[in-house]
């Protein structure tokens, strides 16, 4: 069977990729031409652990193709993913879903046979709705076309797995038909007792929103409660782990820090927020509020305590900071607390040098003006400060004593609070954490 694949980026290269090794013949569309160009020569345009092997592989065997022509990729096959960027609208907190809506509009005309449209964009309530009328007037006479919303749940740095081996399925469909289709294509993937929830556009579209508000919640949570942990001298990691045994509140997600980022919770939570304010369920637009600015604040602490580690002077400060990307196993720096951290050092006057084993290149391209180091050590040479930001393994494995050699002065603040901090207290560290002994 064929399928398409609209917009190729972080979700929709992988997604192209596992369709291919799931069997199917696949069409990915992708109009930025350094990706496409990259693409067609079998080269992932992210990094993703284990998807460029199988991108090469499927590329080479012909079984995974791009284009950038929507003529093309509606009459290549009858179901089409829809995976295109829904960033945060320019002019405020909502989502901009224009990338979805031209794909819509461009594919509709083109479509053959008996057609369906699968959303997997992350988009507001009501958006599936106001696609599917755009879908119905556009496609043309003699064609039957349908439209399903089909959020992804997939983390990157495990994208591939997450893929092919999904922990639940969510269809948001208008007709039993299309429930049939979907659930024929992705048998493969429907494990025997993996969880397929059926329902509306509008739950389908809300459930994928509270899912990620939800993470961002519980991720807000723990770094407000390490703020009074500081002030009360408690630690916030013994903390999480007592209370993360209890299964109800679990240990997933309650890792304390510099807080979270991506191309996806920040936004997503924003845009739950607007969406809540349109609807006027103003407690729920209160809490998703407070949540980003529990966020945003951790940024804002972490900098103030790196300010007061080295003398309260940023001018000429030299400053390493461990990570770049917003989280290990990837090159995403899109809302990166490491890089907002590192940024605003870097604009305050301090000699800033990062070190991040995959997010160096995509770092550089957002902030070209720091420094940049190839190996962890080299990037706290001559140092008064060493910022670990991103919990790369790396990291955590680094000779102390190698470190302790080149730095000026022996003073890391960890701001994923994850490092051994009595082992650099050892070797003579000043060594903190956020809300950590
Ligand atoms: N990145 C992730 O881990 C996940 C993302 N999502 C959601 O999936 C959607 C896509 O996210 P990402 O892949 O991260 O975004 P992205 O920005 O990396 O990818 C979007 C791609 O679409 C392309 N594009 C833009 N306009 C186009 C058009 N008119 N026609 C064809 N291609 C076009 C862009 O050039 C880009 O390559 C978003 O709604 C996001 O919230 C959902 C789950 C996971
Ligand atoms: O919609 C999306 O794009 C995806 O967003 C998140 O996935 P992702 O952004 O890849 O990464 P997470 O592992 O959820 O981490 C998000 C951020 O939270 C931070 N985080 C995570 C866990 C934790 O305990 N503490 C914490 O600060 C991470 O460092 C990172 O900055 C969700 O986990 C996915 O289910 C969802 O599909």
């Amino acid at each position: 069977m064929r399928t398409t694949t609209i917009g190729c980026g972080y979700l929709g290269t992988t997604h192209a990729a596992c369709m291919a090794e799931l069997g199917y013949d696949v069409l990915g569309l992708e109009v930025d031409p350094a990706k496409l160009e990259l693409l067609r020569q079998g080269i992932a345009p992210v990094y993703e652990p284990g998807l460029s092997e199988m991108l090469a592989r499927h590329v080479e065997s012909g079984r995974l193709r791009f284009t950038d022509s929507y003529e093309e990729a509606g009459q290549f096959g009858e179901i089409h993913f829809l995976c295109l960027g829904t960033p945060q609208a320019r002019d405020g907190l909502g989502a901009d879903t224009s990338q979805v809506e031209y794909a819509v509009t461009h594919l509709a005309p083109h479509l053959t046979g008996s057609a369906i449209l699968v959303g997997k964009s992350t988009v507001p309530v009501g958006t599936a709705e106001r696609m599917a009328d755009i879908l119905d007037f556009l496609t043309p006479e003699g064609v039957e076309s349908d439209l399903a919303w089909n959020p992804e749940f997939l983390r990157e740095a495990h994208a591939v797995d997450d893929t092919l081996r999904p922990d639940r399925i969510v269809f948001g469909v208008r007709s039993e038909t299309t429930e049939k289709r979907l659930r024929e294509f992705f048998a493969p993937v429907i494990d025997h007792g993996m969880p397929v929830v059926v329902t509306d556009y509008a739950t389908a579209e809300l459930v994928k929103v509270t899912a990620n508000s939800f993470l961002a919640t519980k991720i807000s949570f723990i770094n407000a409660v390490a703020e009074v942990c500081e002030a009360a001298g408690a630690d916030v990691v013994a903390l999480a782990d007592a209370i993360g045994y209890d299964d109800r509140i679990g240990r997933k997600m309650l890792g304390s820090g510099v807080g979270f980022g991506g191309g996806c919770l920040p936004k997503d939570l924003r845009a739950f927020q607007h969406r809540a304010g349109e609807l006027g369920v103003d407690h729920l637009m209160t809490l998703l509020g407070q949540v980003d600015a529990i966020n945003q604040h951790q940024r804002d602490r972490a900098l103030q305590i790196a300010k007061a580690m080295i003398g309260g002077r940023l001018l000429g400060a030299r400053i390493a900071v461990w990570g770049a990307a917003f989280k290990p196993g990837t090159d995403d720096v899109r809302d990166s607390p490491a890089l907002t951290i590192a940024g605003q050092l870097h604009l305050r006057g301090a000699k800033v040098t990062i070190h991040d084993p995959k997010a160096g290149a995509t770092a550089v391209e957002m902030f070209p003006t720091m420094g940049y180091a190839d190996d962890p050590v080299e990037a706290c040479r001559d140092a008064d400060l060493v910022l670990h930001m991103t919990e790369w393994p790396v990291f955590r494995e680094v000779d102390i004593d190698a470190v302790s050699a080149v730095v000026a002065r022996k003073q890391l603040l960890d701001g994923r609070n994850i490092l051994d901090l009595n082992a650099w207290r050892a070797a003579g560290w000043t060594a903190r954490g956020l809300g950590r002994h």
